[in-house]
């Protein structure tokens, strides 16, 4: 699905009536230097979907998140969020939004409670400080320094700060990051609440198991473009399915039906399939007839990291005549920061 498909399919899992909330339509976003980090970006959010913007190292994710908030013009194309553009119309847009960028930057004399009171002083119709730093479990941190905070703590004082404006537009550039798997999930836990409590969530992430357990729709970003998009099993469905077992000793691999591809290491096989259920009636069945029993069967889906990594590997294959898009890690670095 390319991208302007993407903008105007209502089918990939966003209610079909819904406002929308977000749109970007041929977004572009060139730097000073010339350097176009965003290439052509089209995307809508609905009013209550929870939207995730993946990507390899310098894909363009935060140049995107940028605009939507408005902090930056596009080079060329149209953003409007809650109907308004976002840089012209600031003064519609911010006090209806909240925003929590990748780093926070609040003066690290004052207090977290000081910090609270100073942000909810500026708000209009703000949620009490108290309040605010109850939701991200930071009560009991109340008079310490932002500078005496842990990483992990500075995320969910960012996290506080963009909640206190009771947004309905929550905007989360890499919210869990330097959280640990316990703060993660109580993270987790308050942006599903926001978004069962109808706040429309755009939030990007290198952690596929956030994107898995949270995104109603995702895109994944390559070199300032959306690569795919759609629901966790639409992108994971435009990829091969695997079925592992291994055949008893006296079986060869070679008896296996020719119509499944399999690759074999000794008696243990692997067959990639795009027709999962179709690959497995039929393996089944060369078992039954041949009374071969299939050993530590095991058949599942791509799951997104591997979608993920099979996408950025593509990718990252073709970027090699692109100095300034090198900055991508290579996939065994992406893949821990994915399995962090
Ligand atoms: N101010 C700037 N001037 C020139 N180039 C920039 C500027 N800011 C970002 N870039 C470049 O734009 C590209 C996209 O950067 P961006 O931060 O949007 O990517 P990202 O997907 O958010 O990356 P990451 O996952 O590493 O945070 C990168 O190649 C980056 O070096």
């Amino acid at each position: 699905m390319t991208s302007e498909d993407f903008l105007s399919d209502r089918t990939t899992g966003g209610p079909a009536d819904a406002e929308t909330v977000i749109a970007a339509d041929g977004v572009r976003r060139s730097y000073k230097d010339g350097f176009e980090a965003v290439s052509g970006v089209s995307f809508s959010v609905a009013r209550g979907e929870l939207f995730a913007l993946l990507g390899t190292n310098g894909a363009g994710k935060t140049s995107t998140v940028e605009l939507l908030e408005g902090l930056a013009l596009p080079t060329s194309g149209t953003i409007k969020v809650l109907g308004h553009d976002p840089y012209r119309e600031r003064a519609a847009v911010r006090p209806r939004t909240g925003v929590m960028l990748q780093e926070g930057g609040f003066p690290s004399d004052l207090t977290v409670m000081e910090t609270a009171r100073m942000w909810s002083a500026c708000t209009t119709g703000a949620r009490p400080a108290a309040e605010a730093l109850e939701m991200v479990g930071l009560t009991s941190r109340t008079g310490v320094r932002v500078k005496q905070l842990s990483g992990g703590e500075k995320r969910r004082l960012d996290l506080a700060l963009a909640l206190t404006s009771r947004p309905e537009v929550l905007f989360l550039d890499e919210p869990t990051t330097g959280l640990d798997a316990e703060g993660r999930r109580d993270t987790w836990d308050l942006i599903r609440a926001l978004r069962d409590g109808g706040t429309t969530v755009l939030l990007t992430t290198h952690y596929l198991e956030e994107a898995e357990a949270l995104a109603d729709r995702l895109a994944i970003m390559h070199q300032g473009q959306i690569v795919t998009a759609g629901t966790t099993a639409e992108v994971t469905a435009s990829q091969p399915a695997r079925i592992r077992f291994t055949l008893p000793d006296g079986v060869p691999a070679g008896h296996l039906p020719l119509t499944l591809r399999a690759a074999a290491e000794g008696q243990r096989i692997e067959i990639r399939t795009a027709a999962l259920q179709e690959s497995l009636h039929e393996l089944l069945g060369w078992a039954r007839e041949s009374g071969v029993q299939l050993l530590g069967l095991d058949a599942r889906s791509a799951s997104l990291e591997e979608a993920f990594l099979q996408i950025a590997n593509t990718q990252l294959r073709s970027r090699a005549d692109d100095p300034r898009r090198a900055g991508a890690k290579p996939m065994d670095e992406t893949k821990k920061k994915v399995t962090a």
